[in-house]
Protein backbone atom coordinates (compact mmCIF):
# COMPACT_ATOMS: atom_id res chain seq x y z
CA UNK A 1 0.00 0.00 0.00
CA UNK A 2 1.27 3.26 -0.54
CA UNK A 3 0.99 5.63 2.41
CA UNK A 4 3.09 8.96 3.85
CA UNK A 5 3.68 9.83 7.33
CA UNK A 6 3.95 13.18 8.33
CA UNK A 7 4.22 14.04 12.80
CA UNK A 8 4.44 17.36 13.18
CA UNK A 9 4.32 19.70 16.22
CA UNK A 10 1.96 22.60 16.59
CA UNK A 11 2.26 26.00 17.95
CA UNK A 12 0.01 28.39 18.01
CA UNK A 13 2.37 30.80 18.50
CA UNK A 14 3.90 31.48 15.33
CA UNK A 15 3.97 34.74 14.54
CA UNK A 16 2.55 36.28 17.24
CA UNK A 17 5.95 35.55 19.56
CA UNK A 18 8.97 33.74 17.48
CA UNK A 19 12.19 32.83 17.73
CA UNK A 20 15.62 33.83 16.39
CA UNK A 21 14.84 34.66 12.50
CA UNK A 22 17.24 31.74 12.16
CA UNK A 23 15.00 29.30 14.00
CA UNK A 24 11.81 30.34 12.32
CA UNK A 25 13.67 29.96 8.69
CA UNK A 26 14.71 26.75 10.18
CA UNK A 27 11.33 25.54 10.69
CA UNK A 28 9.81 27.17 7.94
CA UNK A 29 12.46 25.17 5.60
CA UNK A 30 11.29 22.13 7.50
CA UNK A 31 7.97 23.08 6.80
CA UNK A 32 8.31 23.75 3.52
CA UNK A 33 10.20 20.34 2.50
CA UNK A 34 7.01 18.28 4.26
CA UNK A 35 4.66 19.98 2.33
CA UNK A 36 6.48 19.59 -0.96
CA UNK A 37 6.93 15.50 0.16
CA UNK A 38 2.63 15.94 0.59
CA UNK A 39 2.56 17.82 -2.52
CA UNK A 40 4.63 14.93 -4.42
CA UNK A 41 2.59 12.08 -2.59
CA UNK A 42 -0.64 13.67 -3.75
CA UNK A 43 -2.69 11.45 -1.20
CA UNK A 44 -6.20 10.17 -2.35
CA UNK A 45 -6.97 11.30 1.41
CA UNK A 46 -5.71 12.35 4.68
CA UNK A 47 -6.31 10.60 8.20
CA UNK A 48 -5.74 13.35 10.61
CA UNK A 49 -5.11 12.63 14.21
CA UNK A 50 -5.63 15.93 16.03
CA UNK A 51 -6.17 17.14 19.78
CA UNK A 52 -8.36 20.03 20.47
CA UNK A 53 -7.87 22.75 22.99
CA UNK A 54 -11.02 23.67 24.37
CA UNK A 55 -12.42 25.12 21.25
CA UNK A 56 -14.39 22.27 19.75
CA UNK A 57 -14.69 19.47 22.61
CA UNK A 58 -16.06 20.88 26.27
CA UNK A 59 -16.37 18.99 29.26
CA UNK A 60 -20.46 19.41 28.94
CA UNK A 61 -19.45 16.31 27.01
CA UNK A 62 -15.48 15.49 26.51
CA UNK A 63 -15.34 11.90 24.46
CA UNK A 64 -11.83 10.40 24.15
CA UNK A 65 -11.74 9.43 20.52
CA UNK A 66 -14.19 11.51 18.00
CA UNK A 67 -14.08 11.12 14.18
CA UNK A 68 -15.69 13.51 12.12
CA UNK A 69 -18.12 13.26 9.36
CA UNK A 70 -17.99 16.96 8.69
CA UNK A 71 -15.99 19.21 9.93
CA UNK A 72 -15.32 22.73 9.92
CA UNK A 73 -12.25 25.64 11.54
CA UNK A 74 -13.19 27.75 14.06
CA UNK A 75 -10.18 29.79 12.78
CA UNK A 76 -8.60 30.34 16.37
CA UNK A 77 -5.06 32.20 16.32
CA UNK A 78 -4.09 32.64 12.44
CA UNK A 79 -5.95 29.45 11.28
CA UNK A 80 -8.34 30.12 8.96
CA UNK A 81 -12.42 29.70 9.43
CA UNK A 82 -14.22 27.40 7.10
CA UNK A 83 -15.29 24.04 5.78
CA UNK A 84 -13.29 20.85 6.00
CA UNK A 85 -13.29 18.29 2.62
CA UNK A 86 -14.33 15.60 4.78
CA UNK A 87 -15.61 12.91 2.82
CA UNK A 88 -18.58 11.21 4.39
CA UNK A 89 -19.35 8.19 2.63
CA UNK A 90 -15.60 7.58 3.48
CA UNK A 91 -15.56 9.02 7.12
CA UNK A 92 -18.55 6.80 8.49
CA UNK A 93 -17.01 3.54 6.69
CA UNK A 94 -14.20 4.19 8.76
CA UNK A 95 -15.98 4.88 11.93
CA UNK A 96 -17.81 1.76 11.45
CA UNK A 97 -14.26 -0.39 10.93
CA UNK A 98 -13.13 1.35 13.72
CA UNK A 99 -16.02 0.31 16.20
CA UNK A 100 -16.30 -2.93 14.86
CA UNK A 101 -12.47 -3.49 16.13
CA UNK A 102 -13.75 -2.95 19.47
CA UNK A 103 -12.69 1.07 19.88
CA UNK A 104 -15.38 3.02 20.76
CA UNK A 105 -15.26 6.24 19.67
CA UNK A 106 -17.56 9.14 18.79
CA UNK A 107 -18.73 10.50 15.82
CA UNK A 108 -19.39 14.11 15.00
CA UNK A 109 -21.82 15.46 11.76
CA UNK A 110 -20.68 18.97 12.80
CA UNK A 111 -16.96 18.78 14.40
CA UNK A 112 -15.63 21.92 15.49
CA UNK A 113 -11.25 21.68 14.71
CA UNK A 114 -8.79 24.18 16.08
CA UNK A 115 -5.30 25.13 15.42
CA UNK A 116 -4.72 21.35 16.09
CA UNK A 117 -6.24 20.44 12.89
CA UNK A 118 -6.03 23.77 10.77
CA UNK A 119 -2.92 24.37 11.74
CA UNK A 120 -1.36 21.02 10.25
CA UNK A 121 -3.46 21.35 7.50
CA UNK A 122 -2.60 24.21 6.14
CA UNK A 123 0.90 23.84 6.32
CA UNK A 124 1.38 20.62 4.98
CA UNK A 125 -1.22 21.13 2.18
CA UNK A 126 -1.70 24.52 1.31
CA UNK A 127 -5.37 24.61 2.52
CA UNK A 128 -8.21 23.35 4.78
CA UNK A 129 -9.79 21.92 2.11
CA UNK A 130 -6.87 21.00 -0.47
CA UNK A 131 -7.53 17.33 0.10
CA UNK A 132 -10.28 14.64 1.54
CA UNK A 133 -9.81 14.71 5.34
CA UNK A 134 -10.43 12.42 7.65
CA UNK A 135 -10.43 14.17 11.10
CA UNK A 136 -9.96 12.03 13.96
CA UNK A 137 -10.00 13.74 17.46
CA UNK A 138 -8.06 12.38 20.56
CA UNK A 139 -8.72 13.94 24.23
CA UNK A 140 -5.34 15.05 25.37
CA UNK A 141 -6.16 18.13 27.52
CA UNK A 142 -9.16 17.14 29.58
CA UNK A 143 -8.22 14.38 32.23
CA UNK A 144 -8.81 11.79 32.50
CA UNK A 145 -7.09 10.66 29.04
CA UNK A 146 -6.72 7.81 27.53
CA UNK A 147 -3.36 5.89 27.40
CA UNK A 148 -0.95 5.30 24.71
CA UNK A 149 -2.05 1.29 24.62
CA UNK A 150 -5.29 2.75 23.16
CA UNK A 151 -4.14 5.32 20.83
CA UNK A 152 -2.06 2.72 19.05
CA UNK A 153 -5.29 0.23 18.76
CA UNK A 154 -7.09 3.28 17.54
CA UNK A 155 -4.42 3.90 15.12
CA UNK A 156 -4.30 0.48 13.96
CA UNK A 157 -8.19 -0.12 13.11
CA UNK A 158 -7.77 3.19 11.16
CA UNK A 159 -4.64 1.83 9.56
CA UNK A 160 -6.28 -1.58 8.79
CA UNK A 161 -9.40 0.31 7.22
CA UNK A 162 -7.26 2.44 4.85
CA UNK A 163 -5.23 -0.61 3.66
CA UNK A 164 -8.47 -2.57 2.87
CA UNK A 165 -9.71 0.63 0.47
CA UNK A 166 -6.38 0.90 -1.03
CA UNK A 167 -6.44 4.70 -1.61
CA UNK A 168 -3.19 6.29 -1.24
CA UNK A 169 -3.35 7.66 2.41
CA UNK A 170 -1.20 10.33 4.23
CA UNK A 171 -1.47 9.47 7.83
CA UNK A 172 -0.69 13.24 10.36
CA UNK A 173 -0.04 12.80 13.67
CA UNK A 174 -0.30 16.84 14.76
CA UNK A 175 1.06 18.27 18.38
CA UNK A 176 2.84 16.77 21.26
CA UNK A 177 5.73 16.39 22.02
CA UNK A 178 6.78 18.03 25.72
CA UNK A 179 4.99 21.49 26.56
CA UNK A 180 2.65 23.06 28.84
CA UNK A 181 0.77 25.91 27.33
CA UNK A 182 -1.59 27.68 30.02
CA UNK A 183 -4.76 25.45 29.71
CA UNK A 184 -6.95 25.15 32.55
CA UNK A 185 -8.05 22.15 34.72
CA UNK A 186 -11.37 21.23 35.83
CA UNK A 187 -9.24 20.28 38.91
CA UNK A 188 -7.73 23.09 39.79
CA UNK A 189 -10.14 25.74 38.18
CA UNK A 190 -12.01 27.34 41.01
CA UNK A 191 -13.42 31.19 38.93
CA UNK A 192 -17.03 30.16 37.99
CA UNK A 193 -15.95 32.11 34.52
CA UNK A 194 -13.03 29.89 34.09
CA UNK A 195 -15.31 26.55 34.76
CA UNK A 196 -18.05 27.31 32.29
CA UNK A 197 -15.85 28.01 30.01
CA UNK A 198 -14.31 24.46 30.62
CA UNK A 199 -17.50 23.12 30.42
CA UNK A 200 -18.91 25.08 27.11
CA UNK A 201 -17.43 27.78 25.41
CA UNK A 202 -18.49 27.07 21.56
CA UNK A 203 -18.10 30.07 19.37
CA UNK A 204 -16.57 32.54 21.85
CA UNK A 205 -17.26 36.30 20.51
CA UNK A 206 -14.18 38.27 19.55
CA UNK A 207 -13.09 39.89 22.39
CA UNK A 208 -13.20 36.71 24.51
CA UNK A 209 -10.50 34.91 21.95
CA UNK A 210 -8.55 37.37 21.80
CA UNK A 211 -8.04 37.52 25.43
CA UNK A 212 -7.25 34.19 25.37
CA UNK A 213 -4.44 34.40 22.66
CA UNK A 214 -3.22 37.37 24.81
CA UNK A 215 -3.16 35.30 27.90
CA UNK A 216 -1.11 32.75 26.10
CA UNK A 217 1.64 35.12 24.62
CA UNK A 218 1.87 36.76 27.99
CA UNK A 219 2.53 32.88 28.95
CA UNK A 220 5.13 32.59 26.21
CA UNK A 221 7.00 35.55 27.26
CA UNK A 222 6.96 34.98 30.48
CA UNK A 223 7.76 31.42 29.87
CA UNK A 224 10.41 32.24 27.70
CA UNK A 225 12.26 34.88 30.45
CA UNK A 226 12.18 32.05 32.85
CA UNK A 227 9.85 33.77 35.24
CA UNK A 228 6.85 31.40 34.46
CA UNK A 229 4.79 28.69 36.04
CA UNK A 230 4.48 26.16 33.06
CA UNK A 231 6.30 22.64 33.28
CA UNK A 232 9.73 23.05 31.10
CA UNK A 233 9.98 21.30 27.91
CA UNK A 234 11.90 18.23 28.30
CA UNK A 235 14.03 17.51 25.10
CA UNK A 236 15.28 13.59 26.18
CA UNK A 237 12.02 12.91 27.13
CA UNK A 238 11.01 13.74 23.63
CA UNK A 239 13.79 12.45 21.65
CA UNK A 240 13.07 9.25 23.48
CA UNK A 241 9.88 9.10 22.43
CA UNK A 242 10.57 10.17 18.83
CA UNK A 243 13.19 7.16 18.66
CA UNK A 244 10.74 4.77 20.30
CA UNK A 245 8.25 6.07 17.68
CA UNK A 246 10.72 5.22 14.66
CA UNK A 247 11.64 1.89 15.73
CA UNK A 248 7.87 0.76 16.67
CA UNK A 249 8.57 -0.48 20.18
CA UNK A 250 5.44 -0.56 20.69
CA UNK A 251 6.32 -2.56 24.42
CA UNK A 252 7.75 0.54 25.42
CA UNK A 253 5.36 3.02 23.75
CA UNK A 254 2.24 0.93 25.66
CA UNK A 255 4.29 1.18 29.21
CA UNK A 256 4.02 5.02 29.36
CA UNK A 257 1.64 5.74 32.80
CA UNK A 258 -0.33 9.01 32.21
CA UNK A 259 0.97 10.55 35.22
CA UNK A 260 4.49 9.88 34.40
CA UNK A 261 3.51 12.02 30.85
CA UNK A 262 2.16 14.71 33.13
CA UNK A 263 5.08 14.75 35.27
CA UNK A 264 7.87 13.97 32.98
CA UNK A 265 6.71 16.49 29.91
CA UNK A 266 3.93 18.70 30.69
CA UNK A 267 -0.09 18.87 30.96
CA UNK A 268 -0.39 18.86 27.27
CA UNK A 269 2.73 16.21 26.06
CA UNK A 270 -0.48 14.11 25.85
CA UNK A 271 -1.33 15.39 22.50
CA UNK A 272 1.35 13.16 21.75
CA UNK A 273 -0.88 10.43 21.40
CA UNK A 274 -1.72 11.98 18.30
CA UNK A 275 1.60 10.51 17.16
CA UNK A 276 1.37 7.05 18.47
CA UNK A 277 -1.95 6.60 16.78
CA UNK A 278 -0.68 8.25 13.39
CA UNK A 279 2.49 5.49 13.65
CA UNK A 280 0.40 2.70 14.26
CA UNK A 281 -1.51 3.49 11.58
CA UNK A 282 0.67 4.00 9.16
CA UNK A 283 2.06 0.82 10.84
CA UNK A 284 -1.30 -1.26 9.98
CA UNK A 285 -1.53 0.38 6.49
CA UNK A 286 1.70 -0.97 5.14
CA UNK A 287 1.62 -4.50 7.27
CA UNK A 288 4.94 -3.15 8.51
CA UNK A 289 6.42 -2.60 5.11
CA UNK A 290 7.45 1.23 5.58
CA UNK A 291 10.73 3.25 6.84
CA UNK A 292 11.09 6.10 9.56
CA UNK A 293 12.98 8.83 9.72
CA UNK A 294 13.26 11.15 12.41
CA UNK A 295 13.59 14.74 10.52
CA UNK A 296 13.57 17.65 13.22
CA UNK A 297 14.05 17.78 16.74
CA UNK A 298 14.71 21.67 18.84
CA UNK A 299 13.54 22.65 22.15
CA UNK A 300 11.40 25.94 21.38
CA UNK A 301 10.33 28.04 24.37
CA UNK A 302 9.11 31.10 22.42
CA UNK A 303 6.33 28.50 20.95
CA UNK A 304 5.85 26.39 24.05
CA UNK A 305 6.97 23.32 22.33
CA UNK A 306 9.30 20.79 22.24
CA UNK A 307 8.93 20.68 18.11
CA UNK A 308 9.40 17.90 16.06
CA UNK A 309 8.95 15.84 12.54
CA UNK A 310 8.85 12.59 12.10
CA UNK A 311 7.99 10.79 8.45
CA UNK A 312 7.46 7.71 7.47
CA UNK A 313 7.46 5.97 3.83
CA UNK A 314 5.75 3.04 2.06
CA UNK A 315 8.64 0.47 0.93
O1 LIG B 1 -5.22 26.74 22.80
C1 LIG B 1 -4.44 27.63 23.13
O2 LIG B 1 -4.86 28.75 23.48
C2 LIG B 1 -2.97 27.40 23.11
C3 LIG B 1 -2.46 26.26 22.66
C4 LIG B 1 -1.03 25.96 22.53
C5 LIG B 1 -0.02 26.79 23.00
C6 LIG B 1 1.32 26.43 22.82
C7 LIG B 1 1.68 25.25 22.19
C8 LIG B 1 0.69 24.42 21.72
O3 LIG B 1 0.96 23.23 21.12
C9 LIG B 1 -0.65 24.77 21.88
O4 LIG B 1 -1.59 23.98 21.36
FE1 LIG C 1 -1.53 21.88 21.18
Amino acid sequence: MSALLQCLSHTPLKGYFDPDAAVVQEVDGLVARLRGEVEAFDPDVIYLFWPDHLNGFFLDTMPQFCIGMAAESVGDYQTTAGPLDVPRELAEACANAVVDAGIDLAFSYRMQVDHGCAQPLEELTGALARYPVVPIFINSVAPPVVRTRRARLLGEAVGRFARERGQRALFIGSGGLSHNPPVPQMATATDPAVIERLINNRNPSKEARDARQARTIAAAEAFTAGTGTLHPLNAEWDRRLMARLAARDWAALDAYRNEDITADAGGSAHEAKTWVAAVAAMDAACAGAWKAEERYYREIPEWIAGFGALTGRSD
